[in-house]
């Protein structure tokens, strides 16, 4: 009797643990075998030019080794090579980028998905804005995203991201941005200041220093972040934003992981468990000043939210503008949480590009340097508008060297049909669902047909009259995205880069070192690959009168 029920609970063993080996071998051959090879049956009628498969791995490890090789060597020691564009996207110019005889890029392989690598404007532009309601972010990335922002208006779709956005466009407004100024310039001086202090304590014989751009414009964009977004509560503001880096960190050694092995993020690893003490510890320090605001306005100890960006917020939660939609406090920390992410590394890396540029174009500098100093009795953040030279040279900065150089994955939505109910725009593309769809504007950036044959060169002028003047279309550039996802912080983020650049060209002049190598390279956005080293000299060196400050 007991040999039977030993031998009956060994089989039903052994059944569960064939049963679950089927189970894994089935899922692995759908998503790694049959899905990929019917989704590639599918665009080759459709037309597409589709790259061989690789079960599991797909191109990832050829591309993998070309973007290894492409990193190993600087472009040229120089500053002037602007044609960096197959240094990041090795494997697309080598295998995808489009023939003469095509107007697409060939499909390549992430693991299983196909992907698909858009470099048109106007394929962009139907994608962006024309149907953008048909496209989602894509899934496996977003699963990943909403674990460091939660559920904000970078990791949602559809009504849901609308109504976020109406509640929020207002704060970013630009009648609200003044205030924001005056914080930003606080951080700005502070910062110069130190440069000057480090200047006459360590150099103060040739008036020389040699500072990495990079460090000194995140340091200062995360600093002005912390003040707008938080004004009175900057030093909390500052240690939550501190806690975010170390969980984005922690989360980005993870990645993969949290996107292959389902429920991962349940387990408690070590770094599990370092990313819920700090998700913990930013939830409850933002709680708190979000509810110290709220009461002060109910008990009539203040008379608004505050004039910042969280204050604009709390204002607009709950007002017709969100369609009667409230925020949860959860829902507030989350936007705040991705506006230091989304705000942060792309104006620094705005502003080391475009120092360099200035560097390297001395003639630009004092073009712009001149501009400044004209323009100094106004107070530049009332006249931050009329400062054009350094809105060519920041525009042509956007253009060459783009901070995110390429959008957000999408996918096309199975939910909006069949491509034979589709608009004739939409026809044109026919891109099933389920194909990871990059929008790279670095590429589009260097369209001739757009732009004209000088694409490669530094040439503010061409934006003298607009963005509209410079090329054919608006679509043509995608600095910060286009149709209505485009970026929510774009003036912020200009007027923050022009104080930066104005309040700098005023006190400092600068060159490159020598040493300076060129390596334009993607950690996320497009940053200098080792530093960008800048010497410094600060302008009445060798007068004696007193700096000049704003
Ligand atoms: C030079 C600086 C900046 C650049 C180049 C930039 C670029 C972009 C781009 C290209 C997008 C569109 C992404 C896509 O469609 O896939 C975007 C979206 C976004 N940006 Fe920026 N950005 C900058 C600064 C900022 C700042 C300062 C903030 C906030 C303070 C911000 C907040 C956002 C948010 C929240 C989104 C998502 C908008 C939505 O999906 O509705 N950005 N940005």
């Amino acid at each position: 009797m007991d040999m039977n029920g030993a031998g009956i609970r060994t089989a039903m063993a052994v059944s569960v643990v064939l049963g679950l080996i089927s189970l894994v071998l089935y899922i692995l051959c759908k998503r790694c075998w049959w899905q990929p090879s019917s989704l590639a049956r599918l665009l080759r009628s459709r037309g597409f030019t589709v790259l061989p498969y690789t079960p599991i791995v797909g191109n990832s490890l050829e591309n993998g080794r070309l973007q290894k090789l492409a990193y190993s060597t600087p472009l040229c020691t120089g500053s002037s090579h602007h044609r960096y564009l197959t240094r990041i996207w090795p494997f697309h110019f080598a295998n995808c980028s489009p023939s003469s005889d095509a107007d697409k890029s060939a499909i390549f392989w992430l693991g299983p998905r196909p992907s698909l690598n858009i470099v048109n404007s106007h394929d962009a532009k139907v994608i962006l804005s024309s149907n953008y309601k048909e496209y989602v972010k894509f899934p496996t990335l977003q699963i990943v995203f909403q674990r460091v922002f939660g559920r904000s208006i970078l990791t949602i779709d559809g009504e849901e991201w609308a109504q976020r956005r109406r509640i929020l466009n207002p704060a970013f407004a630009s009648d609200k941005l003044k205030a924001m100024g005056a914080q930003m310039l606080v951080c700005i001086q502070e910062m110069l200041d130190d440069w000057e202090r480090k200047v006459l304590e360590t150099n103060a014989a040739t008036g020389e220093l040699e500072l990495d751009m990079i460090k000194e414009f995140t340091k200062v964009s995360a600093d002005v972040l912390s003040r707008t977004c938080f004004g009175c509560n900057f030093k909390e503001g500052k240690a939550v934003f501190e806690d975010q880096e170390g969980l984005i960190e922690a989360i980005y050694q993870d990645a993969v992981r949290y996107a292959i092995i389902p429920l991962y993020r349940f387990l408690p690893t070590a770094r599990n468990r370092l990313c819920w003490k700090l998700q913990r510890r930013i939830h409850e320090t933002m709680k708190t000043i979000i509810e110290n605001r709220m009461h002060a306005v109910q008990k009539c100890q203040a008379d608004s939210y505050g004039d910042d960006l969280l204050g604009r917020i709390l204002a607009a939660n709950g007002s017709s503008l969100g369609d009667g939609v409230v925020l949860t406090t959860q829902d507030i920390i989350d936007e705040c949480r991705t506006f230091f992410f989304a705000g942060h590394e792309t104006t620094a890396s705005l502003l080391a590009w475009a120092t360099m540029l200035m560097a390297s174009n001395p003639e630009w500098q004092d073009r712009a340097r001149e501009e400044v100093l004209e323009m100094r009795n106004d107070g530049y953040i009332n006249a931050h508008s009329k400062l054009k030279i350094l809105e060519m040279i920041l525009l042509e900065t956007l253009r060459l060297y783009p901070p995110i150089t390429q959008l957000i994955s999408r996918t096309r939505s199975p939910e909006y049909g069949t491509t034979d109910e589709a608009s004739t725009e939409e026809r044109k593309l026919n891109i099933p669902a389920g194909v990871r769809i990059n929008v790279l504007c670095g590429v589009m950036h260097r369209d001739k047909k757009m732009w004209g044959d000088d694409v490669d060169e530094f040439q503010p002028e061409r934006f003298a009259n607009g963005i509209s003047r410079a090329c054919k279309g608006m679509h043509g550039f995608m600095a910060f995205g286009y149709g209505p996802h485009s970026c929510i912080g774009q003036t912020f983020a200009m007027l923050e880069a022009k104080l930066v650049l104005a309040s700098m060209l005023q006190r400092f002049r600068f060159r490159l070192p020598e040493t300076y190598q060129h390596a334009p390279r993607l950690y996320g956005t497009l940053r200098p690959q080792h530093g960008m080293p800048l010497l410094i000299t600060p302008i009445h060196f060798s007068e004696t009168d007193k700096w000049v400050t704003m």
